[in-house]
């Protein structure tokens, strides 16, 4: 599926202090990566870039060896951001209306396969078909972000960005959605970057780590993160220590 390339991102807010330098890794057509580091390392910043919803101020991201505008319009990607369901909430919405939403083309006009049918088949992707009838508010932080992970599905899409999409949630229900993700990754070959604060499920479920705290602390296997001496000294960056 998709292949992402970063190369040399920089970036600041308003011109202000640099929140990320000289990023570069690659993440290879159907690999899942988890992006880890402690607050404010930068993490949403540079999965918004990916999207393409704020331009670095240098460097560079391809998808598949295009441009972000390219594979936007072919639909390639789909981003699901942090607290996206807690937003939606108030949203008037049953689960399958959501659910549709996610077959709304590029150019704004409705792909003739969205009908109940799909969405049923979005829904039972991610263990939710049981929901369709209820209203988006009524569900549980963990039903919330199955039925936007539908969404996003629904686009089909060849790379999957989502944004702590476990955050909030308890132990047992996170660990699901890392599960779902991990066999969308394996049975679909849907490309994944994740940003995540669970470093044990992520690093169980992903094959790969992006260490950021500003700059690029780690990019490898989930393997070695864990156990190599090298990977703990990144674990301290997480826990705050830095000396
Ligand atoms: N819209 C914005 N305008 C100005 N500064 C911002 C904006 N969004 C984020 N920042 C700052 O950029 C830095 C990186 O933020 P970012 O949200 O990317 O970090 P993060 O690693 O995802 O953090 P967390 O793990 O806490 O979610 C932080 O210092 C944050 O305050």
């Amino acid at each position: 599926m998709a292949e992402v390339k970063l190369h040399n991102i920089t970036f600041g807010y308003n011109n202000s202090e640099m929140v990320l330098s000289n990023i570069s890794f690659t993440v290879q057509q159907g690999e899942f990566v988890v992006a880890v580091g402690p607050n404010g390392a930068g993490k949403s910043t540079l999965l918004k870039i990916i999207a393409g919803l704020i331009e670095p101020a240098a460097g560079q991201v391809l998808i598949d060896n295009g441009s972000i505008r390219s594979a936007a319009r072919q639909g390639i990607m789909a981003y699901v951001p942090q607290h996206y369901s807690q937003n939606t909430a108030a949203f008037p919405a049953t689960v399958e209306e959501i659910v549709a939403l996610g077959f709304v083309g590029m150019r704004g006009r409705l792909k003739a396969a969205a009908n109940k049918q799909l969405v049923g088949q979005m829904l039972e992707m991610v263990g939710a078909e049981q929901l369709k009838g209820r209203r988006i508010g009524e569900l549980s932080g963990g039903q919330q972000q199955r039925v936007m992970v539908a969404r996003a599905l629904a686009g089909e899409p060849r790379l999957l960005l989502l944004d702590e999409p476990t955050s909030g949630i308890d132990y047992a229900a996170s660990s699901r959605i890392y599960e779902l993700l991990g066999q969308l990754n394996s049975t679909l070959g849907i490309t994944i970057i994740m940003v995540s604060h669970d470093i044990e499920n992520g690093t169980r479920f992903a094959a790969k780590v992006a260490c950021i705290n500003r700059h690029l602390c780690f990019f490898g296997d989930s393997e070695e993160f864990r156990s190599s001496h090298a990977s703990m000294q990144h674990l301290w960056y997480y826990s705050g220590f830095t000396g």
